[in-house]
């Protein structure tokens, strides 16, 4: 796990900053998630995925809140513990962003 500092991101342009590098990604409501949608060739291709995702939450101790429906994962983060976004979830993003690209 890696342990990494948490700050609350909730300032308009702090997010505005953040989401700048995070393109597919879109504010949920109040501004308290992120989420971003996914599409695979097949079920066997999403679940990989979702493994791949599953390992980083662990690695980042940070998990989604997700769907899958066949071929289609979509993601949402926030910080449970915060109550809101905070530099965790951009992070994750990120993260999650290298693997899908
Ligand atoms: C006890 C454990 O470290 C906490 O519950 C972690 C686990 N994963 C988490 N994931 C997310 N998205 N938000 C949290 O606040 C959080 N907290």
């Amino acid at each position: 796990m890696t342990d990494q500092s948490t700050t609350a991101i909730d300032k308009p342009s702090e997010l505005e900053s953040a989401l700048a590098r995070l393109p597919e990604w879109t504010l949920g409501e109040a501004h308290k998630s992120i989420s971003r949608g996914f599409s695979f060739a097949d079920f066997s291709e999403a679940f990989a995925f979702m493994t791949r995702v599953a390992m980083l939450a662990e690695q980042h101790n940070h998990h989604p809140d997700w769907a899958n429906v066949y071929n289609r994962v979509a993601i949402t983060l926030t910080s449970h513990d915060a109550g809101g976004l905070t530099s965790r979830d951009f992070r994750m993003a990120s993260a999650i962003d290298a693997l899908a690209d």
